[in-house]
């Protein structure tokens, strides 16, 4: 099976963590963290810059790594890194995304994550 190799930023502002929905594709209407494939050559945390000034029009600063998630989809195996990030410039433009939230603890499962987000969220709530 292929592996696609991704990077998703959890911003967080205060007690707050943004969350995007996609607005195309096969997971079309899923939540997810915003970012994107690893580009030849790139680091983890510069293709995280990268992604997130493309589909949010923001610059930020990647903050503590929160996990890789190692996940089986029917099509592709998901290899996807986890990092807290901040927002250095800018204000979230959905470039890309169909709707977006910013999610408090409690909030956070009040939306549709992706199969591969789950575990993520139940890290941030243990670390939060
Ligand atoms: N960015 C992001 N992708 C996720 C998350 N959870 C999850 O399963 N994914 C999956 C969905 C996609 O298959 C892949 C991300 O790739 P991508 O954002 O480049 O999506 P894409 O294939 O639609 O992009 P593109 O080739 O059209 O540029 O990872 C998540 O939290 N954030």
């Amino acid at each position: 099976m292929k592996t696609i190799e991704v990077v998703a930023g959890v911003i967080r502002d205060g007690e707050k963590f943004f969350a995007t929905q996609r607005g195309y594709g096969e997971f079309k209407d899923g939540w997810e963290f915003p970012g994107g494939k690893l580009e030849p050559g790139e680091t983890p945390e510069e293709a995280l810059v990268r992604e997130l000034k493309e589909e949010l029009a923001i610059d930020i600063l990647v903050k503590d790594f929160i996990c890789t998630v190692e996940y089986d989809y029917p099509k592709f195996h998901l290899t996807m890194h986890c990092f807290y990030c901040e927002i250095q410039r800018g204000t979230p433009q959905l470039l890309e995304h169909e709707n977006a939230k910013w999610l408090s603890l409690a909030e956070l499962n009040s939306v549709n994550f992706l199969p591969a987000d789950v575990e993520v969220v139940k890290k941030i709530k243990r670390e939060f």
